[in-house]
């Protein structure tokens, strides 16, 4: 049964500048609850920077502008009171190349709970938890010392998807996160997608059409700065309303 189409995530005219260049061109949409909704287009036309967008990952870059507003349920992302630090455990993010700190696997997931003040006693649960959550728990339950970076790159991933889901967010923002995996690898972590959007609200980058097709509810589809079209997965798969959607799904540029 697929959920009601509530916004959970949105951005309406979203305009974004690095410096004098123009990337994000009057960018309105809207990410339902509970689904999985894919960016997809060109290399350079805007979906790292759309993803980014909602967890203000780009206050960090000196020249960027944004214009136009973006909302978590209804609240303004950019508002002057709005704490960054709770913006960004709201909506986590997981990005192209797993980053575990370099700490063992069990305080890679203590060290975001001790940061946001989670109750001491509760960490060792909160931690074994979010490892079940991330189909990794029966993996690694008895080498939770063991450094992180000894995982495989499939287990690094799903560590740090462990990690996003350990501070219980609303919605996870994925750039990429397969792009650096064996299919194997990348079969694991769109299972976990599946079963994650139970919970959370998911916007995902991705090059790989098979996997747009395999996981998501929605795809929209982004052209220089643009985007250009967005509906439900089996529509732009297979009934594409623009020549440009159509021209991408099918290969022909890209
Ligand atoms: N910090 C920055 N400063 C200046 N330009 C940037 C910055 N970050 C990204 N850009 C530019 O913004 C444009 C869009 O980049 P973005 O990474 O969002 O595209 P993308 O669609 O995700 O590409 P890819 O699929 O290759 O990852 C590119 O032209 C890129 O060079």
């Amino acid at each position: 049964m697929l959920t009601p189409d509530v916004p959970k995530l949105s951005c309406q005219h979203l305009n974004l500048y690095f410096g004098t260049k123009q990337i994000l061109k009057d960018v309105s949409i809207e990410f339902p609850k509970n689904q999985v909704v894919s960016l997809i287009g060109p290399s350079g036309c805007g979906k790292s920077t759309l993803l980014r967008s909602f967890n203000r990952m780009h206050d960090l870059v000196a020249d960027a502008r944004i214009e136009g507003k973006l909302f978590l349920d209804n609240q303004d992302l950019y508002a002057p009171q709005v704490s960054v630090t709770q913006i960004r455990k709201r909506v986590g993010m997981v990005f192209q190349k797993p980053n575990p700190l370099p700490k063992s696997i069990y305080d890679n997931l203590a060290y975001a709970l001790r940061i946001h003040q989670f109750p001491k006693n509760e960490i060792p649960q909160l931690i074994e938890n979010a490892l079940r959550e991330s189909y990794l728990w029966e993996e690694v339950k008895n080498e939770l010392k063991k450094p992180a970076v000894k995982l495989s790159g499939g287990q690094q991933q799903r560590l740090c998807i462990a990690r996003t889901v350990v501070l219980r967010p609303e919605v996870i923002l994925m750039d990429e996160p397969c792009s650096a995996l064996d299919p194997i690898s990348t079969n694991k972590i769109e299972e976990l997608i599946l079963k994650l959007k139970e919970h959370y609200t998911i916007v995902i980058v991705t090059h790989n059409m098979q996997q747009a097709q395999r996981i998501s509810d929605k795809v929209a589809f982004m052209y220089l700065g643009e985007l250009i079209e967005y509906d439900t997965c089996e529509h732009i798969f297979h009934r594409p309303q623009k020549e440009l959607t159509k021209n991408y799904i099918s290969g022909h540029f890209g």
